[in-house]
């Protein structure tokens, strides 16, 4: 999906929303583990009745990786029944991979073309030639990790290199990257106090921002700071909506959920226009 089709999803669905499906088949209502493929069924009944409200869907493929073989099954069923039902919203693998660069180019063919996936999350750390053949995909999108929702991100992230701290330097040397355009990148809304000098930085590029909800973070905060021209947001909220409840109207409470979010973001976006 180009970065321009996003953008006008966003300004149709008066949402930035992007709801992550992170299964544990011990959290999902009891009355689903009879299904042939409760992973599937559980996401089928969300996304059918959270698509209305969203953007984007974002998988951590760890939580189908726990689950062996017929977990990954579950990860291709549910990002087909993407593709194929919902063409509109924007698929977001977070797989949070990067290798050298030959080992990178397997990750990059299996996230975008074996499985479909508009972007992927890629950490950082072993530098320009793990990144860039995620980059060399037209219309995919690279999510690098620069500043992470969780507290070990002031273990590395924050720490000054050479006057800069660690995740500036993320955002600054990855923008001279050949492909750059692809570049999202990770900003945790735990650190929404960090996204006005992020902007500074990356003015326009889209950033994906997990933490609201369970871990805290503010979705009026991230966008006092974080909002671009362009919007250039995407909230991620996974165990908030998703395990609203574990009765049998699991979903239509999930929907409940996300529909409070996408008008909290409606409001937002009306003040801004
Ligand atoms: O900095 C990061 C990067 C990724 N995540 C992932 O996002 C979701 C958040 O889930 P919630 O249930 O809404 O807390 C999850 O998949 C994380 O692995 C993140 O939280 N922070």
């Amino acid at each position: 999906m180009t970065t321009e089709k996003l953008v006008s999803e966003i300004r149709k669905k008066h949402s930035f929303l992007c709801v992550g499906l992170d299964v544990d088949l011990d959290k999902i209502p009891s009355f689903l583990l009879n299904e042939e493929d409760p992973i599937f069924s559980f996401n089928k009944a969300i996304i059918d009745a959270t698509h209305q409200f969203a953007v984007a869907y974002k998988p951590n493929t760890a939580f189908y990786e726990a689950y062996g073989i017929q977990g990954w099954k579950s990860l291709e069923k549910t990002i087909k029944y993407l593709n194929e039902n919902y063409p509109e919203v924007f698929t977001i693998a977070d797989a949070k991979r990067g290798d050298i660069g030959n080992t990178s180019s397997r990750y990059a063919k299996a996230f975008f073309e074996d499985l479909g996936f508009d972007s992927v999350t890629v950490a950082p750390y072993m530098g320009k030639d793990s990144v860039e053949p995620f980059l060399n995909f037209k219309d995919k999108h690279t999510i690098l990790l620069a500043l992470t929702s969780n507290e070990g991100a002031f273990d590395f992230q924050t720490k000054k290199v050479e006057d800069d701290e660690v995740y500036k330097h993320v955002l600054k040397t990855s923008k001279n990257w050949k492909n750059s355009e692809n570049l999202m990148y990770v900003i945790g809304a735990t650190k929404a106090e960090y996204l006005a000098e992020v902007r500074n930085i990356v003015p326009k590029s889209f950033l994906l921002v997990p933490g609201v909800g369970a871990q805290g973070g503010s979705l009026t905060e991230v966008c006092k700071y974080g909002m671009a021209e362009n919007i250039g947001l995407l909230i991620n909220s996974s165990r908030g909506i998703i395990y609203a409840s574990q009765e049998a109207n699991f979903a239509e409470v999930a929907a409940k959920q996300a529909e409070k979010m996408q008008l909290e973001m409606k409001t937002i976006l009306d003040g801004i226009h």
